[in-house]
C-alpha cells in the first residue's frame, strides 16, 4: 500500500457537458467549480429547530464541544447573519498530512458513494464496505480508501467482501486514499452485518465536522436549502404544497417557519419516499405535514382534461406511440386482475380527494386536525420501524445528516401515516408552492464521479418545466412559487425561469428571492446554441442515438440518483431547448449559489415568483 499524500482526484466529465458548461459559465469559472466539487464545503450548516430550542443555546453547546474535542482546529460556531435558524460551524482546510503508516498496512476500501458521505463527516457504515485486509479487529487503526468507478462504468471492479491484496492495488483499479480510521468491528462482521458503524474516521483529508450527535433540536442541512424554504415566505396558518418533498428537509423547514400552524402537503412519487418525510416530521415534532405518494406532474385536478384523456386512451389512442400503447395494455391487464382491490383503492383515493377539497372550504386548521386518510394500524407499524432505523437525509442533503429531534412528545402529536394518495388538487388550492425539482444534481459536493450526459441534462430541464407548469396552476392568485435545484446547469435553472416567465407572462412575475445569500443568475442566452446544440454535437454513440430519436421513441434515463425518467426529448419540446436566460433585472432577483464562491456552499439555484392572477383557460 502506498497512499498518495495529496487529495487530487481527477474527475472525468462528459466532453459535451464540459463544453456546454464552459461556454455558459466561462472556462476559468467552470475550472474553479470543478475543483470545488471534488471537496466538501469547509463549513457545516446546522439547522436549528427554533420552535424547540434557541440558536444561542445550540451555539453554546456546539462551542463547548469544539473546545473539548477539537481544541485549536476549529473556529467557533455562530448564527448565520442572514439566516437566523442556521448555525455555521467553520472548518479549517486540512494540511493533508495523514499518518498512514500508523495503520501498519491494514486497510479498508469503501464504495465511492460511502466515501463521498465520509468526506462530509459521516462514519463508515457496514453496508458501505467493499474490501479489507485480513485480520482486522475492532479497535485496529486502518487506512481508508475509496474505489472509484472508471469513466462510463457503474462498477468499480471490486466485489464486496474481497480480501485486500496487492492485486486490488493494481493501477487499473482507481483508488483514492482519504484518511485513517478506527475499526469498530471485526473483518467478518463488516461483511456479515447489514447495519452498524464499521469504521470511525480519526484523520481525514478534510477536517471532520464537530460531532452533532445527541445535540437537541438540530439537523445538518445545506445552507441554500434553508434559504430556499425561507424565500417562499410561508405564513403560519396558510396552506403550502411541497411538490417533490422527500426526504423532507425543506418541507420540515417550511413547517418550522409556519410555527407548525396551517398545513404543509408534501408529495413524492413513491410511498417509501413520502414515508421518509413523515418520519422526519415526526422526529422533529412537526405536526402539520401531510405526506402523500403522488406524481406531482399530475397533481392538478382538471376534471375536463383528465376525462378527455381517459376517453382518448380507451379508444385506442390515436396519439399513443407503440411503446405507450404496450404500457397501456399492460396497465389494463393489471387493473383487470386487480379487480375488487382496485375498486377499494379508488374509493380510498376519492375519499382523500374529497377531504382535501372539503379542507378548501373549511380552512387550514380543519385539515390539519383531520388528516386526509387515517390508517392507525399502519401508523403503528411505521413508528416501530422508525424506532429501529436511524434517520437519514438524502437528495440535496447528501452526506452525513443526523436529524437530532428535540421532541419529547412526538408520538402523541405526530400525524397518522398516509397510505393512499389523492387524485390531485383543484387549481389554485395553495397559498404557496415549493418546487425543489429533481435535477442533474451537478452542484452536490463532494462528487468523485460525474456521469451526466447532455441528454440527461436536457431531460432534467424539460422535466422541471413539466413540474413548473403544474405548480403555476396550483397556486392561488397572490400566492408564491419557489423553484429550486441543486445543479449548476443553466438549462435547468435560468432557462426554466425564462420558460415560465414567457409562458405565463400574464399571471406570473419574478420577485426577489430573500434572504439574499447566493449570487445573481446568468444574463442573456447560451453563447453556443445551448443544450440542443450540445445534444446534437454529443460525442458518445448513446447520446447520438438519443438525439436522433427525438420524438420517436422512449429514451430511458441513465442515472439512478433521483433520475427523472422523461420519455424523450420530443419534437414539440425541441423549441424549449433553445436556451434563453434572464435580463439583468431578472438575474438580480434569483440566486445562483456558486460552489467555488466565497460562501463555499453546494451549487444551488433559487427563484421566487408571485402569481398575479388566474391562469387563463387557453394556457391550461
Ligand atoms: C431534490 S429531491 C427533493 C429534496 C427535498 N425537497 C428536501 O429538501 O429534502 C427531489 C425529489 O423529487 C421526487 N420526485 C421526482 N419526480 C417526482 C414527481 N413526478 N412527483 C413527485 N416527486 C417527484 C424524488 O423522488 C425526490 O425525492
Amino acid at each position: 500500500m502506498s497512499p498518495a499524500m495529496d487529495f487530487e482526484p481527477r474527475v472525468h466529465w462528459d466532453v459535451s457537458v464540459q463544453s456546454y458548461l464552459e461556454a455558459a459559465l466561462e472556462a476559468q469559472r467552470f475550472q474553479d467549480i470543478q475543483k470545488a466539487l471534488i471537496r466538501p464545503p469547509l463549513s457545516t450548516c446546522l439547522r436549528v429547530n427554533s420552535l424547540r430550542v434557541s440558536t444561542e443555546a445550540v451555539v453554546k453547546q456546539v462551542n463547548a464541544r469544539v473546545s473539548r474535542q477539537q481544541r485549536g482546529s476549529h473556529n467557533l460556531a455562530a448564527v448565520h447573519p442572514l439566516v437566523p435558524d442556521a448555525v455555521m460551524l467553520p472548518g479549517q482546510p486540512s494540511d493533508g498530512c495523514i499518518d498512514y503508516a500508523a495503520a501498519g498496512g491494514k486497510e479498508v476500501r469503501i464504495t465511492r458513494k460511502t466515501g463521498e458521505a465520509v468526506l462530509r463527516g459521516a462514519p463508515i457504515y457496514a453496508p458501505g464496505m467493499l474490501a479489507c485486509s485480513a485480520h482486522i479487529n475492532a479497535g485496529d487503526l486502518v487506512a481508508v480508501s475509496i474505489a472509484i468507478e472508471p469513466p462510463g462504468s457503474e462498477w468499480c471492479g471490486i466485489t464486496r467482501g474481497s480480501l485486500l491484496t496487492e492485486a486490488l492495488n493494481a493501477p487499473s483499479l482507481r483508488t483514492l486514499y482519504i484518511g485513517v480510521g478506527r475499526a469498530q468491528m471485526s473483518r467478518a462482521d463488516m461483511f456479515r452485518q447489514s447495519s452498524g458503524t464499521a469504521v470511525v474516521m480519526e484523520q481525514s483529508v478534510f477536517p471532520m465536522p464537530v460531532p452533532v450527535q445527541g445535540l437537541q433540536g438540530v439537523m445538518i442541512q445545506n445552507l441554500p436549502s434553508i434559504v430556499a424554504a425561507m424565500a417562499l415566505q410561508p405564513k403560519p396558518g396558510s396552506r403550502v404544497l411541497d411538490m417533490c418533498a422527500a426526504p423532507g428537509g425543506k418541507a420540515t423547514m417550511l413547517a418550522q417557519l409556519m410555527r407548525d400552524q396551517g398545513v404543509v402537503v408534501a408529495l413524492d412519487r413513491s410511498q417509501a419516499k413520502a414515508s421518509q418525510v413523515t418520519s422526519l416530521a415526526n422526529e422533529l415534532g412537526l405536526t402539520i405535514i401531510q405526506a402523500f405518494r403522488m406524481d406531482a406532474t399530475r397533481a392538478v385536478l382538471l376534471e375536463k382534461r383528465s376525462r378527455g384523456k381517459q376517453q382518448e386512451q380507451q379508444q385506442g389512442g390515436g396519439q399513443l406511440t407503440p411503446e405507450e400503447w404496450e404500457q397501456q395494455q399492460q396497465r389494463l391487464a393489471v387493473s383487470a386482475a386487480a379487480g375488487a382491490e382496485k375498486v377499494q383503492k379508488r374509493a380510498a383515493r376519492k375519499h382523500a380527494a374529497r377531504v382535501l377539497r372539503g379542507f378548501e372550504q373549511s380552512g387550514p386548521k380543519a385539515s390539519a386536525a383531520q388528516p386526509p386518510i387515517q390508517d392507525h394500524h399502519n401508523h403503528q407499524q411505521q413508528q416501530q420501524q422508525q424506532q429501529q432505523e436511524p434517520s437519514r437525509l438524502e437528495g440535496h442533503e447528501s452526506g452525513s445528516a443526523h436529524a437530532a429531534a428535540a421532541v419529547q412528545h412526538q408520538h402523541e402529536v405526530a400525524p397518522p401515516a398516509l397510505q393512499a394518495s389523492p387524485e390531485g388538487f383543484p387549481p389554485e388550492s395553495f397559498d404557496a408552492v415549493l418546487l425543489d425539482a429533481p435535477c442533474s444534481a451537478l452542484g452536490l459536493r463532494p462528487r468523485l464521479v460525474q456521469s451526466a450526459t447532455p441528454l440527461y441534462l436536457a431531460q432534467c430541464g424539460l422535466y422541471a418545466r413539466k413540474l413548473l407548469d403544474a405548480a403555476v396552476h396550483l397556486i392561488r392568485p397572490g400566492g408564491r412559487l419557489l423553484f429550486s435545484t441543486c445543479t449548476i446547469s443553466p438549462f435547468e435553472n435560468e432557462a426554466s425561469v425564462r420558460y415560465i416567465l414567457d409562458k405565463f407572462s400574464h399571471c406570473i412575475r419574478l420577485v426577489p428571492a430573500e434572504p439574499r445569500v447566493g449570487g445573481a443568475g446568468l444574463v442573456g442566452r447560451h453563447p453556443s446554441g445551448g443544450i440542443q446544440a450540445c445534444l446534437n454535437n454529443s460525442s458518445t454513440e448513446r447520446e447520438q442515438r438519443g438525439a436522433s430519436v427525438q420524438g420517436q421513441e422512449g429514451v430511458q434515463c441513465q442515472n439512478s440518483h433521483d433520475a427523472p425518467c422523461m420519455r424523450a426529448v420530443g419534437d414539440g419540446e425541441k423549441a424549449q431547448c433553445s436556451e434563453a436566460w434572464l435580463s439583468e433585472e431578472e438575474a438580480s432577483l434569483v440566486q445562483r449559489f456558486d460552489p467555488s464562491g466565497p460562501q463555499d456552499t453546494i451549487g444551488f439555484f433559487v427563484a421566487a415568483f408571485e402569481k398575479t392572477q388566474s391562469v387563463c383557460q387557453t394556457q391550461q
